[in-house]
């Protein structure tokens, strides 16, 4: 499994762009437990980047370090050119971050939630209200903005918090899990607020739990794990560092599918759920996964190989490793803890050998 750091130098070999963000040996400890165990990081300005890991693996951990919320026990870390121990207001005045914990006072309205931000960045009274009425319109928030933000929903109430986040102009942005507990429109609305923010030259450090989200966004992904970078690069570098591509085949037959099940050996049967809807058995897991890399010659080999082994799936679907895959070969096996696989995996016997892994 690969457990390298891939190199964060820029690929064309010219000069590297100036970096927002940076960090060398990072380390902190709570007790025994070690949480940042030497972390190495380069985020150069105007990019996004995401930094992903399991549960407690350091992410808030490392957001506060680099925000100036909590310092570090050894490492050095630069933020928009300051050192974060050294000259903390220079980077605070640099950022913005916003929290998996709203920063949204829910008793007064979104307007004056704005309000109150831009005396804290001591704005003149005119222009917190310009800024306020700018980013309200921009964050489709005018209609609520005379409303107590108690009132609004999970989405409008994030909008809100980077809405506040941004009355500042803040070159850098920490966003610690910002799509969390939103839909999927309200999650693809985020995405496009980031993707805005990026366009006007922000720098965004994203910590996200949704693997698809840091695929969407980020220019560059690290993964955390134990204390150090797994791996890092971007979603294409890593998905190339790890085998995961396979063939699935899916029936609706259940006495097809343990026949095909039994001809390919190895194949673990509890894992195929059988359940039944209304007296009509529907086996939702009836699916085997085979090992491919989707070349078409290895797709055309499988094909033929079906056909003499008399299986007939109702049908085929050909996956490559995507960031899932990632996480969980970077990750380890505790991670996956009630992700069950809904497949079994078989290995196919007397086939050509690209095709058995
Ligand atoms: N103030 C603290 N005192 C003691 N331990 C702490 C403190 N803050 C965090 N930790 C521990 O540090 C580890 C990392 O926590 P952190 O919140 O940074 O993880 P995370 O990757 O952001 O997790 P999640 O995805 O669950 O938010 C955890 O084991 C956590 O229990």
């Amino acid at each position: 499994m690969p457990s390298s750091v891939m190199p964060t130098s820029s690929p064309s070999g010219g000069p590297e762009p100036t970096a927002a963000i940076s960090t060398v040996g990072l380390r902190k400890s709570y007790g025994d437990n070690v949480v940042l165990d030497g972390i190495d990081l380069r985020i150069p300005a105007g990019s996004v980047f995401a930094l992903l890991g399991p549960n407690g693996a350091g992410k808030t951990t490392a957001v506060k370090i680099l925000s100036t919320l909590i310092t570090a026990d050894g490492g050095q870390s630069q933020v928009a050119g300051h050192d974060v121990v050294a000259d903390p207001q220079a980077v605070r005045a640099a950022i913005g971050v916003t929290g998996q914990f709203s920063a949204v006072d829910g008793l007064i309205t979104g307007e004056e939630n704005m309000l109150l931000m831009a005396d804290l960045h001591h704005l003149t009274r005119a222009e917190g209200r310009r800024v306020t009425a700018e980013l309200l319109e921009r964050f489709d928030l005018v209609e609520a903005a005379k409303k107590p933000a108690s009132t609004y929903s999970g989405g409008m109430k994030r909008r809100l918090d980077i809405a506040m986040t941004l009355v500042g102009a803040p070159r850098i942005i920490f966003l610690d899990e910002p799509t969390t507990g939103l839909d999927p429109r309200s999650r693809h609305n985020m995405w496009q607020i980031i993707r805005e923010l990026v366009s006007d030259g922000v720098t965004v450090f994203l910590t996200t739990q949704y693997l698809e989200e840091a695929d969407e966004l980020a220019d560059r992904i690290a993964v955390l794990n134990n204390g150090k970078i797994a791996a890092e690069g971007t979603a294409e570098e890593l998905k190339r560092l790890i085998p995961g591509g396979h063939v699935r085949l899916r029936f609706t037959d259940p006495a097809a599918y343990q026949s095909a099940a039994a001809v390919l050996r190895e194949v673990t049967l509890p894992h195929a759920r059988l359940r039944s809807r209304g007296g009509t058995p529907i086996d939702e897991a009836l699916a085997l996964q085979i090992p491919s890399d989707g070349t078409q010659r290895e797709l055309r080999s499988l094909l033929d190989w079906l056909d003499s082994a008399g299986i007939e799936a109702d049908e085929l679907t050909v996956h490559t490793p995507d960031l899932d895959d990632v996480f969980f070969a970077l990750t380890g096996p505790t991670t996956a803890t009630g992700t069950a696989p809904t497949t079994v995996t078989g290995t196919v016997p007397n086939q050509p050998k690209e095709n058995a892994r």
